[in-house]
């Protein structure tokens, strides 16, 4: 892929740019083979699938389209009211536009404009930061937009603010935006006042009538909300949540427990008649938009499939490890953030006697690690997904099975 900011040393995201794309691919195949090359192997799932042999079976990586597969932008806002610049920021803290970003697909690229413009409008004055420590000095409100893209080509726009002084500027003028960029179905303001790394804070203002933006996958319609995770390479996340359907049916369990389930993807698609899957995850918001989505598809003809799906916040490791811990599933589905699922939940499954495991991961360093804690779990199938390409991340699905 060729990139303009990349050959003039403006932005150095996509680290991999030079090395042709099926090379990437490749290269991540051996970089996550040799990862758990440590870690023994083997197949306990020969009962549910007699093709299984001994040893760890990799199934073809599936790769991704080289460009405009992002569904989200993070964009940096710098610049002035009068000239915005949504980007990054370089490393001398000069604002780089980047709404020309090959990341991005068409329609993302196209609601940039209207967003500039909107930002002159409502006159939001970019955020910035001058000198350091306790010198530091803040001026400006509007830090970053976040833009998420749906299959269906809605778009959901969040303002993150230091603070609400421009909500009502925001919204006086929201009606001339929502005319410019009819796309426009989810607006919110998110104010983070801390002048801090962390990209976002707690309080999330709505703007618009409509909270969520469905993110419909296969026969399933996710209800992302502002605050809540989604997979950022829709058409990679279709293949993910597929092939652990596949596996997961192949295995056939009753009791499914879906650990880390954000709106829940992989429990919603793993879900079949007569059985009971149970999804945890922190983000209160992030669970009342699964059980949402639950309710509207028990109302569809696909009752039996969802009848006994249900989903509950809190910790994942609290939720299995704690006192209150419910009966033992006959499957987890564990999808942890990058730090992986950390030494208590690995040991409290090493020990648990469940029998299978499929393990998401986005981390394959932290995956090895968290294997190397659960022994008696082997991976017996893997796949690698490209869900980030031209740079060196991406998710693996492994499937364990008790030796
Ligand atoms: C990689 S995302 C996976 C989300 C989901 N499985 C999906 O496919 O979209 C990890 C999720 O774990 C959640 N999370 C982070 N820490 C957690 C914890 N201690 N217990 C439960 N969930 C947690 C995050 O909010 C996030 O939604």
């Amino acid at each position: 892929m060729q990139c303009l900011h990349y050959d003039a040393g403006r932005c150095h995201s996509c680290t991999l740019l030079e090395i042709d794309y099926p090379t990437q691919v490749l290269d991540k195949e051996r970089h996550v083979a040799t990862l758990l090359d440590s870690v023994p192997t083997g197949s306990t799932v020969e009962e549910a699938d007699p093709t299984a042999g001994s040893g760890l079976t990799w199934l073809p990586a599936v790769s991704s389209l080289e460009s405009g597969f992002r569904n989200k932008a993070k964009m940096v806002v710098s610049g002035t009211v009068a000239e915005p610049v949504l980007g990054i920021l370089d490393r001398a803290g000069h604002g780089v536009d980047l709404t020309d970003c090959g990341l991005y697909p068409d329609a993302l690229q196209a609601s940039f404009v209207p967003l500039a413009a909107f930002v002159t409008q409502a006159g939001l004055e970019p955020y910035e930061v001058s000198g350091r420590g306790k010198r530091a000095q803040q001026r400006g409100e509007l830090k970053y937009l976040l833009v998420t893209l749906s299959p269906d080509g809605e778009l959901m726009v969040r303002f993150v603010l230091r603070s609400q002084e421009s909500i009502a500027r925001i919204r006086k003028h929201l009606p001339s935006l929502l005319a410019e960029l009819p796309a426009l179905a989810v607006a919110s303001a998110n104010i983070q006042p801390k002048h801090a790394a962390v990209l976002e804070g707690d309080l999330e203002i709505p703007l618009t009538e409509r909270t969520t933006l469905p993110m419909r996958i296969d026969d399933i319609t996710l209800d992302l909300r502002p605050q809540s995770f989604f997979q950022t390479n829709t058409a990679v996340a279709t293949e993910l949540y597929r092939q652990a359907r596949t596996w997961v049916d192949e295995v056939g369990p009753s009791t499914l427990w879906d650990l880390y389930c954000g709106v829940g993807g992989f429990a919603l698609h793993c879900a079949a008649p007569g059985r009971a899957v149970t999804g945890i995850e922190i983000s209160a918001e992030a669970i009342a938009a699964a059980s949402g989505t639950v309710e509207k598809l028990r109302d569809d003809d696909a009752v039996e499939r969802f009848r006994d799906v249900t989903f509950a916040a809190g910790d994942a490791t609290e939720f299995a490890v704690g006192p209150a811990a419910p009966e033992l599933p006959e499957m987890v589905i564990v999808n942890p953030p990058r730090r992986g699922i950390g030494p208590d939940l690995a040991q409290w499954l090493e020990t648990s006697g469940i029998e299978h495991v499929l393990y998401s991961s986005c981390n394959a360093t932290t995956l090895a690690k968290d294997l190397a804690a659960m022994p008696s779990l082997r991976p017996v199938r893997a796949r690698l997904l490209d869900m980030f390409p031209q740079t060196s991340h991406y998710e693996v699905l492994v499937l364990l099975g008790r030796a």
